[in-house]
């Protein structure tokens, strides 16, 4: 049995005609977006809004209707992946890349819904590198900055001579902590650096989180 599979066919079962619905990015997220092209292309009349190019990319494959911030005023429903969950379900996010949109596009919606497989249960965040999203512009002084806080960091590279560009842009620094005890704090201090865009620390965000195990259960966490 597929666990990602499940978790992502199971949180698909929530989106209702007319709804917005906000597209994670992921291994996981991919099984949900496949599962809602099936529906759509069954008659389910639903907009969508991407959290990556490369979701973008499988969303208009799928003849997912896309719209923009500009059209809307909120989204209904988001469904994402994980990189980590904690028992409060605070998320380490980012494992991709795509962080930035997927907390903005989380962050303006009604309910937010994390899949995952097992393996993303954890007990304390930070065994996951967390990844920050920095701007070019001033990497040496931003890494400096964020080492500081008592972790080592990687620039993400995408093959071994590449730099990983985001998609708005940007680089990612994985951090590496010894264990992310309260990752309200860790999150405010990296987003007080002014070189940070953002960080993979998905605080007080997730409504609900369903994971799938590989035997074929599936668990639904909520706040
Ligand atoms: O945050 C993400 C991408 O930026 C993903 O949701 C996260 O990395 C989990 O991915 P997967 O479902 O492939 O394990």
């Amino acid at each position: 049995m597929n666990a990602k599979k499940l978790a992502g066919e199971k949180a698909v079962e929530q989106v209702k005609e007319g709804m917005v619905v906000g597209l994670g990015t992921g291994s996981t997220a991919y099984w949900a977006v496949q599962k809602l092209g099936e529906l759509v292309k069954d008659g389910l009349h639903i907009k969508a809004i991407p959290t990556s190019k490369s979701t973008e990319k499988l969303a208009i494959e799928l003849n997912i209707p896309l719209v923009s911030f500009s059209e809307i005023n909120e989204i209904d429903l988001t469904i994402d992946g994980a990189d980590e969950i904690n028992p409060t379900l605070d998320l380490i996010k980012g494992g991709g890349g795509a962080l930035l949109r997927e907390k903005i596009v989380a962050h303006s919606s009604k309910k937010f819904v994390v899949i995952a497989d097992e393996s993303k249960l954890v007990n304390h965040l930070g065994s996951f590198p967390l990844p920050v999203e920095v701007t070019p512009f001033g990497l040496d002084v931003t890494k400096r900055e964020i080492q500081n806080l008592r972790c080592n960091t990687i620039l993400r590279q995408s093959d071994a001579s590449n730099i990983f560009i985001t998609d708005n842009g940007n680089y990612i620094l994985d951090c590496y902590f010894e264990s992310i005890i309260d990752p309200s704090i860790i999150h405010t201090q990296l987003n007080m650096i002014p070189g940070v865009v953002e960080n993979g620390l998905f605080v007080n965000m997730a409504e609900q989180v369903i994971i799938g195990y590989n035997d074929g259960r599936l668990k639904v966490l909520e706040k």
